[in-house]
């Protein structure tokens, strides 16, 4: 019967029409097995998620909401501000900064640098450091998001970003004018709101994060390989620039956007000095830390190269080599895995011996009961005891995180990837031990024999040849900076011609006559394993397309370096009459090609931060009290340790700049960038003024909070076609300025360093989405239509007005500090015309209604965001402590008559590449899987956002 009446409605099609069916759209299935079976049983039920749910709830909702209520009308006038800063209270400057000296964003405020009539809107913070905060930028005129980092309102943060500036000018456009160095490239920097906001190209996730999202596994030899070829670049550049980076760590390298094969720059020369004139003494981020620095000597670039190495070690392991919860502890971990501990003429000169070491005259041989040497040396380390003794207080030790203890066994034992074919293992054994080779010759002792950057990219590990034997550079000579305007001969049929350095494993033959031209001979290149052939030098094969070492692109940009080794034969010939710096009395000339550009394109993807839609529910029923969520958390989200400012920065030593500066403040010529006089007069704060306990000076909060602007009502600043200068202006007020020494008298310390409770790192901080797939992925998201907009090239136009403009700008704020040796850091700005725009045009200081707004977010709740001096700095790693002032006189790196001068310009074809994506989704295709090797052989995972302090 039911068959029959079945049967009789199949035939029937008006009952047939009336069967509803959910149409695909509206509903989705769960998901739809191999087979194409949708069922429970199928046992393939997985949710299938396409574009994040907010995503597509929040697509064309004006249009929605018109839709559904045909009244409805969309102002934006009316969005209530998000800010992203925190705390948001206006209470210094006019109401525009809040307690902490930060200018207040919101999402949407904007940023002018009025002498290129350049806007910057901001949509989000990247991250928030020492010297201030980074937002990421829409800049209408380019198409292109960027990068500003806005400094702290205050004058030694004022200043030391000047010091960012005048030496990312120098690198970028003198030494790295095509952009092949891996240094982030500086585009734009102007004074807002009496705020120094430096412009820089996006970049994307930074090291550390990676090798988090690698849930802490190291990545594979290939992509460590590959990093440490584009980290030598930059240090072989940077040494050549006598440019120290002094905080070199895996927080300060980030990736490069949709870049393939992955790329990546180094940021953050907020630390950087001048080798030749180096400005504090106690530098660098602690698991890095080089021990000259943690001693107390004399130090070089050499210091990063002892980063450099510790780096490496990490990107394999996937975690730090010498987590040291102290300074004792740092030294105690790099004696037991090095096996060996600093030379004795190190620690003859070094300030600090005496905290870690005894002297042979105070060992004492227990059985004769008389003194006696020690068998490692003069010196010998102090044992825990014997440290608590004279320190007075227990060393911190941290755990122990490698289940071996020498360098060797750490890294051959550590487990290599599963998915490793037998030939692949053999492979990766020697390339192994290819790196534990390169890296003895990183993190070595002695800083006169640790490898300078040129002597450490001839090494096999980085130039992809046969490791062999233990690897025995050339010695370090005396090099010169060429102009890299060569011209390299290509000659087809006989392969690339290129400039020849002798490399360590390049036969004799292989090398043409020594002599002073400026015309070296020809020798062919060829691509495949040219082993032993040219330039092991600095020459390249960052693709990792065979041995080739001696081809870095196909290009010509070269440099030059003379050695009494002789050339290898090869020609260069300098393009136009640019002058190639001359013969040096070193006959031997090294050089090495570097490609115009990565050649890899400009990124296809880009996604948007999160911006304002604007249409928020609340335009339907404006509250009385709108609540608004507290400040964006950025990229990396707040629980990121990578958010903190202990993570990405040095908080606590750039702080000790502040310190410092306040100290010096008195014999300073503030607005000149040379630092000459402070440095002659640094010795009062010498050794002993920064101890582990230290507390130091600092203009913290001095200000008079005066509850904001008064200006009140709700103002938008957002989006406004016509932004114009502000009428009745301010401009810096000298009379307030000459009070600075009186009003920076607040004072904080730094508590001790303190065990971390959490070595474990929280869950949360994991990223849930993680997946191999993901970090390998493309990112595919709606908003791949911007894609055209980043190809066009942004050009943020590098006019020589402007530049002057600009100058002139920061020379108004730089007169502000010469006048009177001090600047009021709080000083509330009277009258004047600098940078001063309509205040609902751009930069409004947070108005009554944006205070209430402000308040609106849970107290409690722990914020990255929180002042940096009234927090304790987190970093899973070590904070550089409180800069000790160099031991040598010193003058910073003056480039040029005035720091504001630079022959910069701004925009390079290549370093806007695209917008950011999620770490989670970077596409990192570059065919060399990231690793994720099979388990950690750890015993657990080192403090990463609760770290001790190194005071
Ligand atoms: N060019 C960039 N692209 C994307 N994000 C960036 C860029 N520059 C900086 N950031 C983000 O901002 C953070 C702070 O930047 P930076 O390290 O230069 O500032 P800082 O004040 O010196 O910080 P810190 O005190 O941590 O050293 C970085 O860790 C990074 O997350």
């Amino acid at each position: 019967m039911e068959e029959a009446s079945t049967a009789a409605k199949e035939d029937e099609p008006h009952l047939k029409k009336q069967t509803w069916k959910p149409t695909p759209k509206a509903f989705h299935l769960y998901s739809v097995a191999p087979n194409g079976d949708s069922s429970e049983k199928s046992g393939a039920l997985r949710v299938v998620v396409r574009k994040p749910l907010v995503l597509r709830l929040t697509t064309d909702l004006v249009e929605t909401y018109k839709i559904c209520n045909p009244t409805f009308k969309y102002s934006e006038a009316l969005n209530p501000k998000r800010y992203l800063t925190s705390p948001s209270v206006g209470v210094l400057n006019d109401g525009y900064d809040n307690a902490n000296s930060d200018l207040i964003l919101s999402v949407n405020y904007v940023l002018v640098n009025a002498a290129k009539q350049q806007r910057y809107i901001v949509k989000d913070l990247l991250g928030h450091g020492t010297f201030g905060q980074v937002a990421k930028c829409w800049v209408s005129e380019t198409n292109s998001y960027v990068a500003v980092k806005i400094i702290k309102n205050q004058p030694a943060f004022f200043q030391q970003a000047k010091v960012e500036v005048n030496i990312l000018s120098v690198l970028n456009e003198k030494y790295d004018p095509e952009d092949n160095h891996h240094i982030v490239r500086m585009l734009d920097y102007f004074v807002f709101q009496r705020h120094l906001c430096i412009s820089f190209e996006l970049l994307e996730t930074n090291l550390y994060e990676l090798i988090k999202m690698n849930q802490f596994r190291g990545l594979s030899l290939g992509i460590v390989q590959l990093f440490s070829r584009q980290i030598l670049r930059a240090l072989i550049l940077m040494k050549e620039a006598g440019i120290i980076h002094c905080d070199l760590k895996p927080e300060n390298i980030l990736l490069c956007a949709s870049v393939k094969p992955a790329e990546i720059k180094i940021i953050d020369f907020g630390s950087a000095c001048s080798e030749h004139r180096p400005i504090y003494s106690y530098i660098q981020s602690r698991y890095y830390r080089s021990p000259e620095v943690l001693l107390g000597h004399q130090y070089t670039t050499a210091i990063d190269m002892w980063s450099f190495g510790c780096i490496v070690a990490e990107l394999f392991l996937g975690l730090p080599l010498f987590p040291g919860a102290s300074e004792y502890d740092l030294l105690r971990r790099m004696i037991k895995i090095l096996g060996a501990q600093p030379p004795d003429h190190l620690l003859n000169e070094a300030k600090y011996t005496d905290k870690f070491f005894k002297r042979a005259g105070d060992i004492l041989d227990v059985e004769n009961n008389e003194t006696s040497f020690s068998s490692i040396g003069s010196f010998q380390v102090l044992t825990e005891e014997e440290f608590e003794a004279r320190d007075l207080k227990r060393p911190l030790i941290g755990k122990e995180y490698f289940n071996h203890m020498k360098l060797e066994e750490i890294v051959t034992n550590y487990p290599p990837s599963k998915r490793l074919t037998e030939e692949e293992m053999s492979k990766d054994k020697s390339t192994r031990l290819a790196m534990i080779d390169f890296l003895r010759g990183l993190i070595e002792f002695d800083p006169s024999k640790r490898w300078s950057p040129l002597q450490a990219s001839g090494h096999p590990f980085v130039t992809g040849e046969p490791f062999t034997c233990p690897y025995k550079p050339p010695p370090e000579t005396t090099r010169m900076f060429v102009t890299p305007n060569f011209k390299v001969d290509h000659r087809p049929a006989a392969g690339h011609w290129i400039p020849a350095g002798f490399s360590p494993q390049v036969s004799s033959m292989n090398r043409g006559p020594a002599h002073n031209s400026l015309h070296f001979q020809m020798v062919p290149y060829s691509h495949a394993g040219s082993y032993g052939s040219l330039g092991s030098h600095g020459s390249y094969n960052e693709g990792g397309l065979g041995s080739s070492c001696g081809s870095y692109g196909d290009d010509s940009s070269l440099y030059g370096y003379y050695s009494p080794a002789g050339p290898s034969g090869l020609t260069i010939h300098a393009q136009g009459a640019i002058p190639i710096f001359g013969a040096s009395p070193d006959a031997r000339r090294r050089t090495s090609q570097f490609s115009h550009g990565n050649g890899l394109g400009v990124g296809s993807t880009a996604n948007f931060g999160p911006m304002s839609l604007g249409a928020s529910p609340s335009q339907f029923t404006p509250p009385s009290n709108i609540q608004v969520s507290s400040g964006s958390p950025g990229k990396y989200g707040p629980s990121s340790p990578a958010r903190g400012s202990g993570v990405h920065g040095s908080p606590l030593g750039k702080v000790a700049v502040v310190g410092q500066f306040n100290k010096r403040r008195s014999w300073v010529h503030p607005g000149s960038f040379s630092t000459q006089a402070q440095e002659n007069n640094s010795s009062s704060l010498r050794q002993g003024n920064f101890t582990d306990t230290a507390s130091c000076s600092y203009p913290e909060g001095n200000a008079r909070p005066h509850g904001g602007s008064p200006r009140g009502g709700a103002q938008s600043n957002t989006n406004m076609p016509n932004w114009r200068q502000h009428r009745g202006g301010v401009r810096f007020n000298s009379v307030s300025s000459s009070n600075a020494v009186q009003q920076t008298t607040g004072s904080f310390s730094f508590s001790d360093d303190k065990p971390d409770s959490s070595s474990i790192p929280d869950p949360g901080d994991w990223d849930p989405n993680y997946s191999d797939e993901l970090l390998l992925q493309e990112d595919v998201s709606d908003t791949s239509s911007l894609t055209s907009d980043f190809a066009n090239g942004m050009r943020l136009g590098h006019s020589l007005n402007s530049g002057v403009a600009t100058a002139g700008v920061a020379r108004q704020y730089r007169a502000s500090y010469s006048v009177h040796s001090g600047y009021h850091p709080s000083s509330q700005r009277v009258t004047g015309a600098i940078q001063g725009y309509s205040n609902s045009d751009v930069g409004s200081p947070p108005s009554a209604h944006d205070l209430h707004v402000g308040f609106g977010r849970p107290p409690s709740k722990p914020s990255h965001l929180m002042p940096h001096f009234s927090q304790n700095s987190p970093s899973r790693f070590g904070h550089q402590h409180g800069l000790r002032p160099n031991y040598a006189p010193s003058t910073f790196v003056h480039v040029g008559s005035d720091w504001m001068y630079p022959n910069f310009h701004p925009p390079l074809p290549n370093c806007n590449a695209a917008g950011p994506r999620s770490p989670g989704s970077s596409t990192f295709s570059n065919s060399v899987p990231w690793g994720r090797r099979s388990g950690l052989p750890v015993a657990s995972i080192p403090p990463m956002s609760h770290a001790r302090k190194d005071y």
